[in-house]
């Protein structure tokens, strides 16, 4: 076993397809959304209300900073699969072009970094997930199986004399501390 994709359990009888790539060269898996999901616009925000705080240097009222939590926050859309490589290797998770063009949907961290010890690890299984914001007007729908993101496996590289980590990786999204 060298490198691949699995569906993460709670999944198994879900129909989901694994990773595939959609022509001879291309370098990137395309992942399937496990669920349909909306993204909402971030433009439904009352803007009008944010200006007027920030105009007064006060705080927005309770409603508006629990709709701003809400829409501001990006939406992770899970996808119900891990994948295994080896020690010196990484999963980088893109964006397709097409994402921002047709859905105005954006990965706020740029790319996804996938560490191998991120497998199976005891919070999730390892499950990817790919984070998004939508600038577009409307809200996004994206359907249960629609391809959302690209996986492309990497070598990576260590440092010279680096103090090697002993820490074992217990989850992702900040699981590592601050
Ligand atoms: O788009 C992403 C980015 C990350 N991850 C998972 C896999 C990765 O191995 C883990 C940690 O990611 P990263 O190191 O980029 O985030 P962090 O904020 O540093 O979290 P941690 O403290 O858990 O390392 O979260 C995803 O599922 N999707
Ligand atoms: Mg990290």
């Amino acid at each position: 076993m060298t490198r691949g994709f699995e569906i993460v359990s709670s999944y198994a009888n879900e129909g989901l397809h694994l990773p595939y790539r959609t022509t001879k060269r291309a370098a990137g898996y395309d992942f399937e959304s496990a669920v349909d999901f909306k993204v909402p616009s971030i433009w439904k925000l009352d803007f009008l209300k944010v200006l007027w705080a920030i105009r007064h240097e006060t705080e927005v009222d309770n409603e508006t900073a629990k709709k701003a939590k809400k829409i501001l926050k990006p939406f992770l859309i899970p996808t119900g699969i891990k994948a295994y490589m080896g020690d010196d290797e990484v999963l980088i998770l893109a964006n397709r072009s097409s994402n921002p063009l047709k859905r105005s949907l954006v990965i706020p961290n740029g790319i996804g970094v996938i560490d191998a010890d991120y497998y199976n690890n005891d919070s999730n299984e390892g499950e990817i997930f790919m984070q998004v914001l939508n600038f577009g007007l409307t809200d996004a729908v994206v359907a249960k199986g629609d391809r959302i993101g690209q996986g492309i496996f990497m070598q990576y590289l260590t440092a010279d004399g680096e103090h090697k980590p002993q820490q074992e990786r217990q989850g992702g999204f900040g699981s590592s501390g601050k």
